[in-house]
């Protein structure tokens, strides 16, 4: 069931390091977007509070990790999507410790053995005067410092709790589909602080320089949107899950690296492929997307304002 987006709603990451923060005191300051989200239940009855009940672990087995962490062995949560990037979300307000470990994370992630999912973000107590904090834990259980899809997922989640919640100040108009626009900061291109040990050939900055993955040389271009990206373009590639892992494990890149597979259609038309840090072949990253946008232009290939074609949709 679809009904048409009507409620936007503006994220300013303000500790792109290490939290995201969502500010209740929301300009309208969104430079980039993304399409819809949709909201999807995967398991169990939806209840009144757009939850879902999982079966109590201890009916299952008495190990069961869900019970370790949350009163009576329930996790509730729900599943979102920005473009296919999935996630589950968990309402972890209450606590500044994650509601389950990374280890749980990831069980939860598998998409045969658990629920499926490409992370799991944790809606937060705020902090340095934010109302709320984003955690979240890639589907291997590490935990990246920014999460574009993930942050409007996690917008669309707090609007939903506020809703319910009720005399908090974001508007829900519609359920089930709604435009969700972030303030993606400003990129960062300083070589050790993507981090990348390539040198920087363009003052500090990596801008299609030599990268060699495997005996082939690649150009490359590296940026962090809070996460690492390597950017490179052209149609070389092969399947990703093949080349993908040795981008990610490259030695070049200490904390690992999400990478970019794009071709220019067009100067405001690019396709990519992504292969994510943490969590594999995914159908979108929004991080990603803007990485790759600023990439584009660094390296004269783009306009600064493109559409960005990815598996899950433009
Ligand atoms: N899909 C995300 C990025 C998620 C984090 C990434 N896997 C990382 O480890 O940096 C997005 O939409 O930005």
């Amino acid at each position: 069931m679809e009904i048409a987006a009507a409620s936007t709603v503006s994220v300013a990451p303000q500790l792109p390091r290490l939290t995201n923060a969502f500010s209740r005191k929301l300009g309208s300051i969104s430079s980039l977007s993304f399409g819809s989200l949709k909201r999807n239940y995967c398991v169990g009855k939806v209840s009144a509070s757009s939850s879902v009940d999982v079966i109590t672990a201890d009916k299952i087995s008495p190990a069961s990790f869900l019970d370790k962490r949350e009163t009576g062995g329930v996790l509730h949560f729900v599943k979102y999507h920005g473009l296919g990037n999935d996630f589950i979300l968990v309402d972890n307000r209450d606590s500044s410790e994650p509601k389950i470990t990374q280890e749980q994370a990831a069980k939860l992630c598998d998409r045969n053995f658990g629920v499926g999912a490409d992370g799991v973000i944790f809606a937060m107590p705020g902090v340095n005067g934010t109302d709320y904090t984003m955690r979240i834990f890639n589907s291997d259980g590490s935990e990246p410092e920014m999460c574009g899809n993930g942050v409007r997922c996690f917008a669309r989640f707090i609007a939903e709790l506020e809703r319910t919640c009720k005399g908090k100040t974001v508007v829900l108009t519609a359920l089930w589909v709604v435009q969700v626009k972030v303030d993606m900061g400003i990129p960062i291109l300083k070589a050790q602080d993507v981090p990348t040990k390539l040198p920087g050939n363009k003052g500090e900055a990596v801008i299609q320089a030599e990268l060699v993955v495997d005996g082939v040389s690649w150009n490359v271009t590296c940026v962090s949107m809070g996460n690492p990206h390597c950017i490179t373009f052209g149609t070389k590639g092969g399947p990703l899950p093949e080349i993908g892992p040795k981008f990610e494990h490259h030695e070049m890149f200490p904390a690992r690296t999400n990478t970019e597979f794009v071709e220019v259609l067009s100067r405001s038309h690019l396709k990519m492929r992504v292969w994510e840090r943490g969590a594999g072949a995914t159908l979108a990253c929004g991080t990603g997307a803007c990485a790759l946008v600023v990439a584009a232009v660094l390296e004269g290939r783009a306009n600064r304002k493109c559409t960005v074609d990815l598996p899950g949709g433009p």
